[in-house]
């Protein structure tokens, strides 16, 4: 079996999508939602449903041989995993956001609220800015207009939710999609199963490309 860590959730619904698409059918997922292993014993695998932001730890640690997770999430923790293919779904970015006549004061130090502590810290070591993190779970939005913080480091996709909160962005860190990766021991000794999906990943991105231009 090769198991297959994929995220709940908004993304979760993109990639059972791309899946199903490419001979791996996932439906079986819709059919049960409290349950969080479905098996596809035609295909030999096995989907394991965890929280976005696990996947790449089953697939590090080998729980999972493959998964499919967010690039924010693999610049955020930097784990030990081969990532081999952007999917193009989940596209959203990382930016930094502020209250609307946000006025920065380069003398003081600039209170950040973000889920990405290790992201806004390389982004500010970068332009040698000193700052102090507060490490907030969700809402982020909430940080500045509460005064909690100057400025946020999160996910902007459409904008809406910052527009709906008075806030905007100041700087975009870096955009961001979804990735295929693997547990590195198993993309050796389950290599033949990986590479397949992989091609078909890849043959059904170049579809999709193709699909574009017409
Ligand atoms: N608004 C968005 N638009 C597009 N992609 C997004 C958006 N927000 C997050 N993502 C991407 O989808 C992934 C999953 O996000 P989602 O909001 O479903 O989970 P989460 O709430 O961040 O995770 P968790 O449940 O672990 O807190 C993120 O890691 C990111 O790559
Ligand atoms: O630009 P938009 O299209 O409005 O999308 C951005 C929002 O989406 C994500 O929030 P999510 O729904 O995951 O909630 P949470 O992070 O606050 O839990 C992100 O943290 C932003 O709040």
């Amino acid at each position: 079996m090769l198991n297959i860590a994929l995220p709940k959730g908004r993304l979760g619904d993109k990639v059972y999508e791309m899946f199903s698409q490419i001979g791996y059918d996932c439906r079986a997922i819709y059919e049960d939602n409290r349950k969080l292993v479905f098996e596809n014993a035609e295909n030999g695998v096995r989907y394991l449903l965890v929280k976005p932001s696990d996947v790449a730890i089953y697939v590090e640690h080998g729980a999972a041989d493959i998964g499919v997770v967010g690039k924010d999430i693999l610049l955020e923790s930097s784990p030990d995993v081969y990532e081999l293919l952007n999917l193009g779904i989940g596209k959203c970015r990382v930016a930094v956001a502020a209250k609307n006549g946000y006025v920065e004061q380069p003398d003081r130090v600039l209170r950040v609220a973000t889920k990405y502590m290790n992201i806004a810290k390389n982004y500010y070591a970068g332009i040698n800015r000193e700052i102090e993190i507060i490490k907030l779970n969700g809402s982020i939005e909430l940080a500045p207009i509460l005064g909690l913080s100057d400025v946020i480091v999160d996910i902007v996709e459409t904008g809406s939710t910052l527009k709906e909160n008075d806030l905007k962005v100041i700087t975009d860190i870096v955009p961001i999609s979804a990735r295929f990766i693997a547990n590195k021991s198993s993309f050796k000794f389950k290599n033949d199963r990986i590479e397949e999906m992989l091609q078909k990943l890849n043959a059904l991105l170049q579809q999709r490309e193709e699909a574009k231009k017409v």
